[in-house]
């Protein structure tokens, strides 16, 4: 189908990168865009998957190479599915740290049975800058909003979202452990199937 041994990820995040390889396993090597430009787009979709398509395009006009974007975030059902597709700029561009604090605050006295969230992933592969037929893979994780940080696995939301069926914060579980289970990991088995790589 295509040359996947050179897949520019379309992300300026770490975390992605590190999570999406592993996943990927060997067979696969995942290169930052971040080797052929620190400019990143602007996200101005109005969806997670019309602003992985923009990542995903972006990324293989300026690298020449297959596209893989991952556009994510975080719906809290108590803000009406916000912050969504704002999620990295909740609290203005200032980081992790400030939109988690913005969160906590946001939900202030909220009680646990309406605290309920769900972290959403749309990974969007593209053959070439104007492929007509990008490959779309959405995965969803359902947990609930903790009322204090806890756990230094992961990144941005992750010392935050509780998670039921482990009884842990998604910061305390390990790298392997969110692999398997967290909305990323969902999406990237589709896409698995998708390319026959499974
Ligand atoms: O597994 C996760 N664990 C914790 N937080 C997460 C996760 N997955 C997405 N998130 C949060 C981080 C950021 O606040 C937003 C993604 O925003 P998003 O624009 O897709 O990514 P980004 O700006 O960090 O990097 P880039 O656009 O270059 O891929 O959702
Ligand atoms: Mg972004």
């Amino acid at each position: 189908m295509m040359n996947l041994k050179q897949l520019v990820l379309a992300s300026h995040n770490a975390g992605k990168l590190k999570e999406l390889q592993a996943m990927l396993g060997e067979s696969v090597q995942l290169r930052s865009i971040g080797e052929f430009s620190s400019v990143e787009p602007e996200e101005t979709g109005l969806s997670f998957v019309e602003n992985a398509i923009l990542k995903a395009r972006n990324a293989a006009r300026i690298s020449g190479l297959p596209a893989l974007a991952d556009d994510s975030g975080l719906a809290v059902d108590f803000l009406g599915g916000a912050p969504g597709i704002y999620s990295a700029r909740y609290a203005d561009g200032k980081g992790d740290a400030a939109n988690n604090a913005k969160l906590l605050d946001a939900l202030k006295d909220v009680p646990e049975a309406e605290r309920g969230a769900q972290f959403v992933c749309v990974l969007a592969l593209v053959r070439h800058a104007d492929d007509p037929l990008p490959i779309l893979c959405e995965g969803l994780w359902h947990g609930r909003i903790l009322t204090a940080a806890s756990g230094e696995h992961g990144f941005g939301y992750d010392p935050l979202f509780w998670v039921p069926e482990r009884n842990v914060s998604s910061a305390e579980l390990s790298p392997a452990d969110k692999n398997q289970i967290s909305h990323r990991a969902r999406a990237m088995d589709l896409l698995r199937q998708r390319l026959g790589l499974k």
